[in-house]
This record gives structure tokens, C-alpha cells and sequence, in this order.
């Protein structure tokens, strides 16, 4: 096959790209340039798309032997993610930007570029693996599942599954080091990408203020009453206990947790660790990686979080929303966070929470 290979200049992408090689394709590494004034987004953090990571992603090219381009698709992450990541939290709101990055970004510009220009597909480092069966090509987890990434790949179609290819999927992070190193790649023990890849490490407050203002506003109990002030409620995150600086403790000194934000009247609604029980979620802007889900309820596993459990649950589409409910309630739960739908180890599709109860 002829496939691009998206190098972001770390590990993972260099050995995906050498066993694309090695297994008989025909191969050009690509790196994706997303931000065209880096200082914009991030100020010295490490992350994706530095000028040293395309470097890093060249050096890897010329070892494995491949030709090497740099696209630029600045412009496409900023309206398709760094916007959408904005919106979402200016709705009060916690959303999953690597998510929307493989939705908008990977397996729509970039595998849409590739195949006009006459390519099969793309290969990415990362950790999840695709079966065929019957049904065609399948969306699997990792062996490795301290390392799966299938959450964050939930929102790609059928279609997108078909061009995506993961030669990681089998393998431990650790083995892939050894790889590298075995490979002459010089970026074998490059430290792993963490947080955000356009935000400061550690900062998502500040850089959130920076952008949608800092609001003073009212942190409320679940009667309305007053309890504290808020500067940003955007920069709270439900199920949050420090850092919220109320005024007026409870009657027997147990702790509050936010509960509820609210962009309108820019409210932060705080209440009792129970009252963060969640048994039930819809979820919007639902994508089946497989055959749809249909209105007849069904059995299986919800994850809500990127490396969190796969809860037992049943679930039902309703042309509109995808609702789920909990065999046992779960504690704090975000909307705007994917609820991505497993059978066994297969990824059935998923949606952005927009409700809960
Ligand atoms: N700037 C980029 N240019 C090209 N491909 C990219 C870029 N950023 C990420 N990717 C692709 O998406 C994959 C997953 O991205 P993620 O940010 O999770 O990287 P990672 O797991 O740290 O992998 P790596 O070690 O390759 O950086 C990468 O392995 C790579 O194939």
C-alpha cells in the first residue's frame, strides 16, 4: 500500500513508521505543523509541533530511509480544536481536545489529503489495533492498556478506520524503546507528550482566562445561596473539592464539590460528595466506529475518561442522543467528555456528554 506516515518527531510515530516500512509499503513521513506562531499557544512548553520536533521527525525519516514533508495545517487545528476547545469550555463544558485533533485533524485533513494524492492511508503511532471481520475493518484497544489510546480514536467512522493504520497496537511502550534504540532512531528515549499539546503545561486555568476573561461570578449551594466568588467558572472542573475558597463551611465540616457550571449566569454550583452521583448520561454528536447502535437497549462497557475503567452499563441510540445507564452510579462525571462505547475490547462508537443525572 502507499501510505503517510504522521511523524510528530517522538517515538511512537518513528517506529510506526520504520514497521510501515518494513512491512512492505510505500511509505512518505509527513509532519504536521499546527501552530504557525508556537509562542501563541504555548509559552516554552514541551508538546507537539515544536521546530525541534520536526527536526526530530526528519532525523527519524533519514534514518528509516523515507521521504519527508512538513504539511501545515495550522490553520485547520485552530478553527477545528483550539476554537472548538474555547467554545466548549465558554459552554461550561470539559472537552477532550486530542479527541476532536484525530476527528478534525489526522483522520479527516490529513487522510483526506492522502488520498487525493493517491495514498491508501496513514499510519500513527498510535496504541490501539484494527481487526478484520465480517462486518469490515474494526476499531480494537491496545494489548498494552496503560498505553491505549481507542478513547480518544472513538470518533473515527467506518470509513476513516479503513484508511487508518496502527503498527503499535500490539506492543508494550517499553518494548518500543528498545525497538528504537535497535533501529539507530535517535529519539528513542525522548520523554512522552503529556497534557495539551497548545497549552502551557500545568496551566490550563491561566490560558483559559487569558482567553475568555476572568469573570468574577457567584459559587452557589444547590439552594442558590451564595457561598463563595468564582474568578472564571470556566476554570472549574466538576467534582472539583481544592481551591474553591467558600466562605461559609457546612454545618458539620464535610467538603463541597462542584457540581454544576454554568455559563449563563456564570455560576459555580457546589454540593455533598453524594450529590455527585451520576447513574445516567446522554451524549450527542454520536459516531459508530462499526454497525450503528440502534433504539433497542443493549449491554456493555462506557468509558468516560481517557484512561479510566470501562463500566458494565446498558445503552440505547435514539436517532439523536445516545443515553447509557450505569449498572453502579460513578462519582463527578464532565459533560463535553467523550462516553465511548466497548464491547469487550472492540470500540462501538461514542458521543459528547451533554447531559447527565
Ligand atoms: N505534529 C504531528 N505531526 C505528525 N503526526 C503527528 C503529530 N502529532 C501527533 N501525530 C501523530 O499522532 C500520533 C499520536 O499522537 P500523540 O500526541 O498521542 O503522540 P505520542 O503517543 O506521544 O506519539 P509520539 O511518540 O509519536 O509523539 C503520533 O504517534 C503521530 O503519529
Amino acid at each position: 500500500m502507499k501510505l503517510i506516515a504522521a511523524m510528530s518527531g517522538g517515538v511512537d510515530s518513528a517506529v510506526a513508521a520504520a514497521r510501515a516500512v518494513e512491512a512492505g509499503h510505500d511509505v512518505i513521513g509527513v509532519h504536521l505543523a499546527l501552530s504557525s506562531n508556537p509562542q501563541k499557544y504555548r509559552s516554552g512548553a514541551r508538546g507537539c509541533c515544536t521546530i525541534e520536533d520536526s527536526h526530530d521527525a526528519r532525523r527519524a525519516a533519514d534514518v528509516i530511509g523515507i521521504p519527508f514533508y512538513i504539511w501545515d495545517m495550522a490553520e485547520e487545528f485552530h478553527d477545528g480544536v483550539v476554537e472548538d476547545f474555547l467554545a466548549e469550555y465558554a459552554a461550561g463544558r470539559t472537552p477532550n481536545p486530542c479527541l476532536r485533533c484525530n476527528e478534525k485533524i489526522k483522520f479527516a485533513a490529513v487522510l483526506d489529503r492522502a488520498r487525493a494524492m493517491g495514498f491508501d492511508g496513514v499510519v500513527t503511532g498510535h496504541y490501539a489495533r484494527t481487526q478484520i471481520s465480517d462486518s469490515g475493518k474494526t476499531l480494537h484497544r491496545a494489548v498494552d492498556h496503560s498505553k491505549d489510546q481507542s478513547y480518544v480514536l472513538s470518533v473515527l467512522t467506518v470509513e476513516q478506520i479503513e484508511g487508518a493504520i496502527f503498527p503499535l497496537g500490539d506492543t508494550t511502550k517499553v518494548d518500543i524503546r528498545k525497538e528504537a534504540e535497535a533501529r539507530g532512531l535517535a529519539v528513542a528515549q525522548k520523554p512522552d507528550s503529556h497534557d495539551i499539546c497548545f497549552v502551557p503545561s500545568g496551566d490550563n486555568a491561566g490560558w483559559l482566562r487569558d482567553r475568555l476573561g476572568s469573570e468574577v461570578g457567584p459559587i452557589v449551594d444547590q439552594d442558590g445561596v451564595k457561598i463563595g466568588e468564582h474568578k472564571g467558572a470556566y476554570t472549574y472542573t466538576i467534582g472539583q473539592r481544592k481551591g474553591l475558597g467558600l466562605t461559609v463551611p457546612t454545618a458539620d465540616g464535610s467538603p463541597r464539590f462542584v457540581l454544576k457550571i454554568e455559563p449563563v449566569s456564570n455560576t459555580v454550583v457546589v454540593g455533598a460528595r453524594e450529590d455527585l452521583a451520576v447513574s445516567t448520561m446522554r451524549g450527542e454528536r454520536a459516531v459508530w466506529c462499526g454497525p450503528a447502535v440502534t433504539d433497542k437497549p443493549q449491554r456493555g462497557f462506557v468509558q468516560v475518561r481517557a484512561h479510566g475503567a470501562a463500566l458494565p452499563c446498558s445503552y440505547f441510540f435514539d436517532g439523536t442522543l445516545l443515553t447509557a445507564h450505569l449498572d453502579e452510579p460513578l462519582l463527578g462525571l464532565a459533560t463535553g467528555q467523550a462516553m465511548v462505547l466497548y464491547d469487550g475490547d472492540r470500540v462501538v462508537g461514542s458521543a459528547t456528554i451533554c447531559e447527565t443525572e
